[in-house]
């Protein structure tokens, strides 16, 4: 019998918000969340602010005991010592980070990250008791190609190397289709779980069915409230990976709350 994977929605704010902006955000949502009676069994719910807002998340988290989590956008692949502007994994976990997002495309894009260096930064971040967010997904050239799936199965391989089939179990994986990042233009429901399929029967092959049923896998690109029922159909898409609409309260509330959204 298969693991039930509890759906995942991460907000990645990105270069957005300070950390008194990002306290505001927090509250909003907390309440929002609270006023339609959002079920946490039903969707995790995770914010992912700049690293610079995360110690004003931890003191409202913690003082209020809220039921979000948060994380990083990011993690050095150094343990410490002289890496000037580095954040360690060590320094993200004591400030009370469930999460770190590693290898997403604008990582892989602005800062030449190859699949080794997501790779140490997973075994980093999890080595310091968080849960990596490793990121895949094809540019449109690839895609036009029609080589997505060779392309984020290959990304996946690289990223995931080293691990057990007991860590992967407790990971998660996002598949976010570069031409559908902050354009717009949104992955069809079917788009998404062709590769999110794919992966996770790449994982089954290499590493068997307590990692495959277990690792939860994200969709991400242009998710909005009015299109997260649809994503939220697919049998492989666990949760969603959120850029932009997740800088909205209400509109996050209602992605978190896929199950009760229209399927349009
Ligand atoms: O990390 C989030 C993704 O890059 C998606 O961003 P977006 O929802 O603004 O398209």
């Amino acid at each position: 019998m298969a693991a039930k994977r509890t759906p995942l929605m991460a907000g990645n704010w990105k270069m957005n918000l300070n950390h008194q902006e990002a306290v505001v955000l927090v509250q909003k949502l907390v309440w929002t969340l609270s006023d339609k009676r959002h079920d946490y069994a039903k969707a995790e719910v995770v914010v992912v602010p700049p690293f610079t807002d995360l110690r004003s998340v931890q003191t409202l988290v913690d003082g209020d005991r809220l039921s979000i989590k948060y994380g990083a956008q990011d993690v050095s692949v150094h343990e410490s010592g002289a890496y000037t502007g580095e954040i360690s994994a060590g320094m993200l976990a004591k400030l009370g980070c469930s999460y770190v997002v590693v290898g997403h495309s604008e990582r892989r894009e602005y800062h030449a990250e190859t699949d080794a260096v997501v790779n140490t930064k997973a075994h980093r971040a999890l080595a310091a008791g968080m849960t990596p967010i490793v990121c895949v997904g094809e540019g449109l050239e690839v895609r036009q190609a029609g080589q997505q799936v060779e392309h984020c199965v290959a990304q996946v391989t690289g990223s995931l190397a080293g691990f057990t089939a007991e860590q992967v179990a407790g990971l998660v994986v996002a598949y976010e289709p570069v031409w559908a990042i902050g354009t717009g233009e949104v992955a069809t429901p079917d788009d998404a779980q062709e590769v999110c399929a794919a992966i996770r029967a790449s994982i089954r092959g290499s590493l068997g069915d307590e990692a495959a049923d277990g690792v939860r896998v994200l969709y991400g690109g242009s998710v909005k409230a009015a299109n997260v029922a649809g994503i939220m159909t697919q049998p492989d898409v666990d949760g969603c990976l959120v850029g932009g609409a997740s800088l909205q309260a209400e509109e996050f509330a209602g992605i978190c709350r896929f199950y009760d959204m229209p399927v349009l």
